[in-house]
């Protein structure tokens, strides 16, 4: 039966949200915060929405025709500003559940449409061809033939990719494709559901010198094999700060160049003033070296990673350079509180899951500065409720939106204490 309702708040998947009379919430995907609208019930906690009588002054047209199929954007009826709002409130609820009460926000950044330099896809293939695309919310994938969000050289690569791909034998069904766009060009990291013949690799090799591709890595697919080399055209570079990095296949990047930059520009900005040049700044999980070398400007860094072929790739450009790197799991294996305690700062820039471990250690050690770049804020929460329960201080926090019209935000947040008091000797 079709029902009227208000939608009071955008959940944390982008969805509506209506509170009913007994209380709970009912989910409506499409509805905004502050519309009128009438739905159909799908079960007791979510609904269809049939139409928006009254829509919010936030309500856009969608830019991309493929917005509602694709699931790679969740909110592009959310028109950008307003996107930008609702995430700077995810991060601020994410401090304040915390206990950082009303959370100053420094600055905000947004990435422009059309700059995404990463991505990961599904390949499948279909009796007319292969599609190459996002998954649908709970569905098959849906081929990219047009995008807003990605940058134009790496969509460009896709009819190409496509023509290749349905011709290899080492395609069955599925696969996919991570592509980083790096200074020397598309980095591809593909994944096959069968192995790879001799004759699938000259077809790769074609395609990478056609496409200018210095490299294809390959491995087949639902593994974590270490990719092997499918094509080979030329050097892998990619420029962190001014200093020459050659990422592994696969390897993390921020997913655009002004959002990297705006991350190293907050992180720089929290640094304290007083570091000399004998300081050193711990920074973990320090991938191949995305914010290493603009630290490395301020002070020494010990840098922690994980993934031994990230750190690989970091330690052979840390000749010359302030940046020492070690391979770590930080989860088995944190840096612990005693040499935490002796850094000039602790930059931190944890994955989806947050810094586990490692976030004990560095309450233990009490640095005078944290900086922590978090991709998720539920995992921020967890995390910095240790810091506040420590006597921490937020000072400030910067939101980025650069993976735009979905519900994901970053944020740089400066944390600080004042130094432990000295124990008189009686
Ligand atoms: C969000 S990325 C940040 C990387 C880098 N700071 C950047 O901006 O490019 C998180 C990094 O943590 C690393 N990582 C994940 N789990 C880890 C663990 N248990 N110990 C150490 N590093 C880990 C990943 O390999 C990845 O490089």
């Amino acid at each position: 039966m079709n029902t009227e309702i208000d939608i009071s708040a955008l959940g944390v998947d982008g969805d509506g949200i209506a509170r009913m009379p007994d209380g709970e919430r009912l989910f409506v995907p499409g509805a905004l915060a502050g519309e009128h609208v009438s739905v159909q019930p799908v079960d007791a906690r979510s609904a269809h929405l049939l139409s928006v009588l009254r829509p919010s002054p936030d309500r856009v047209a969608p830019p991309c025709p493929l917005f509602g199929q694709c699931g790679g954007c969740a909110i592009q009826h959310l028109s950008l500003p307003a996107a930008l709002d609702w995430k700077t409130e995810t991060v601020v609820h994410a401090l304040e559940r915390a206990g950082f009460a009303d959370p100053i926000v420094t600055a905000r950044f947004q990435s422009p449409p059309a700059s995404r330099r990463r991505v990961d896809l599904a390949i499948r293939r279909r009796p007319d061809g292969v599609a190459i695309g996002l998954h649908a919310r709970r569905g098959d994938v849906v081929d990219l033939t047009t995008c807003p969000v990605l940058a134009p050289a790496l969509f460009a690569l896709l009819p190409a990719l496509r023509e290749v791909t349905r011709s290899l034998g080492a395609l069955r069904q599925n696969g996919d494709v991570l592509i980083n766009q790096l200074d020397s060009g598309p980095d591809l990291l593909l994944a096959t559901d069968g192995p790879l013949e001799p004759s699938d690799r000259a077809k790769l090799a074609e395609f990478a010198r056609s496409q200018r591709i210095p490299r294809i890595a390959w491995r087949r697919a639902g593994t974590t094999d270490t990719p092997e080399t499918a094509a080979q055209t030329g050097p892998v570079r990619h420029l962190f700060s001014g200093i020459a990095v050659a990422p592994p296949p696969g390897a993390f990047l921020q997913p655009s160049s002004a959002g990297e930059a705006a991350i190293i520009a907050a992180v720089l900005a929290a640094l304290p003033r007083k570091l000399n040049r004998r300081d050193a700044i711990i920074e973990l999980y320090a991938g191949c070296g995305t914010l290493s070398f603009a630290l490395s400007e301020k002070a020494r860094v010990l840098a922690f990673e994980g993934h031994p072929d990230a750190v690989a790739s970091l330690r052979r450009a840390t000749s010359g350079t302030r940046v020492v790197a070690e391979q770590r799991d930080l989860n088995r294996q944190p840096v612990m509180a005693r040499q935490i305690a002796e850094a000039g700062a602790i930059v931190l820039d944890p994955p989806y899951m947050g810094a586990g471990a490692q976030m004990a250690q560095i309450v233990e050690g009490r640095p005078q500065r944290v900086v922590y770049v978090s991709c998720n804020p539920q995992a921020l929460s967890r995390d910095a409720a240790g810091l506040k329960a420590a006597g921490y201080t937020l000072d400030g926090v910067t939101i980025i939106d650069q993976f735009l019209w979905s519900t994901e935000v970053e944020a740089v947040c400066v944390f600080s204490t004042p130094p432990a008091p000295r124990r008189r000797m009686r």
